[in-house]
């Protein structure tokens, strides 16, 4: 393999550069440092993407054994996620579905032999990840964890929203202001209190309750995004809980595609696309600039 193969993808156009480093040789942690993602995500001067995808083994990732704990062994692969910006994040419901999509198109993983689930290592913790009958794929993202209640003040409108956690942060806020009209160029305010580690916002519009949303996101570390899957479940739970429904099924619309989340008792399942749109080289011009 080229040491310096990228391949560009995305999930319901929550796009990633993706990095094969399945021996982790390619990206230790000191090349890829926060700058490195910078340049790699800029959309003029690097290659473009709301984040970078590492693809590598457990075992070469440093605090995997941390984050995995016993989960360590039976998660060969881990997602190695930062955000446009360069932070890590624990979680990513489109780049799991990418990461998976990757492995396989790669030739890393038999498509057919993961239609029950493959465990993937992040730094929320393990995750079950699998190929759907459809060609996309599905993620067991765990339960919501509710962390209360907050406020999202956007253009000088407070937005009340539930705090979840997904393993990240997010505050999904119902609400009746379409949320087409809402410019979210500038992030919103939150209270930093109530998200110390800062907090993923979702402008939640219900079109059948319990059962249909479409939503905006504006991304920790990166911005507004077309898609943001562990959104998607944020905001799907607390549709289900204000139609008064602790479980079911919800179609979630984001402005670059339809995601679909289902919530019962115990878990929360993500489900849609993940396109490879390109591969190539890093060029040594670009790299040594
Ligand atoms: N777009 C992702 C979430 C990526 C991480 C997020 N920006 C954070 O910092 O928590 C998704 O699809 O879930």
């Amino acid at each position: 393999m080229n040491a310096d193969r990228v391949l560009i993808g995305h999930g319901t156009e929550n796009d990633f550069v993706v990095l094969p480093d399945p021996d982790g040789a390619v990206w230790p942690e000191d090349r890829l440092d926060a700058a490195m993602v910078r340049r790699l995500c800029e959309r003029r001067a690097g290659l473009g993407g709301d984040g970078v995808l590492r693809v590598v083994r457990s075992v070469h990732v440093s605090d995997a054994p941390a984050v995995l704990g016993e989960a360590l062994g039976r998660c060969e692969w881990f997602m190695d996620h930062r955000n446009a910006d360069g932070s890590h994040a624990e979680m990513c419901g489109n780049g799991i579905r990418l990461f998976l999509h990757v492995l396989v198109t790669e030739g890393l993983l038999d498509r057919a032999a993961c239609t029950d689930g493959v465990w993937i290592g992040t730094r929320g913790g393990p995750r079950r990840v699998g190929a759907a009958p459809d060609g996309g794929y599905w993620a067991d993202m765990g339960p919501a964890r509710p962390l209360g209640r907050g406020e999202a003040l956007l253009d000088g409108v407070a937005y009340a929203g539930r705090a979840v956690s997904m393993g990240n942060p997010h505050l999904a806020c119902l609400t009746d202001v379409d949320v087409d009209t809402l410019d979210l160029t500038t992030a919103p305010s939150v209270d930093a209190g109530l998200f110390p580690e800062g907090v993923n916002v979702e402008f939640v519009n219900v079109v059948e309750p319990a059962a249909h949303v479409r939503l905006r996101v504006s991304e920790r570390g990166v911005g507004e995004t077309r898609s943001c899957g562990t959104g998607a479940c944020a905001a799907a739970w607390a549709a289900l809980e204000a139609g008064g429904a602790a479980t079911g099924t919800v179609t979630v619309d984001v402005p670059g595609g339809r995601l679909t989340v289902a919530v019962d008792a115990t878990t929360t399942v993500l489900t849609g696309p993940a396109v490879v749109v390109a591969a190539g080289v890093l060029t040594p011009e670009w790299l040594g600039s």
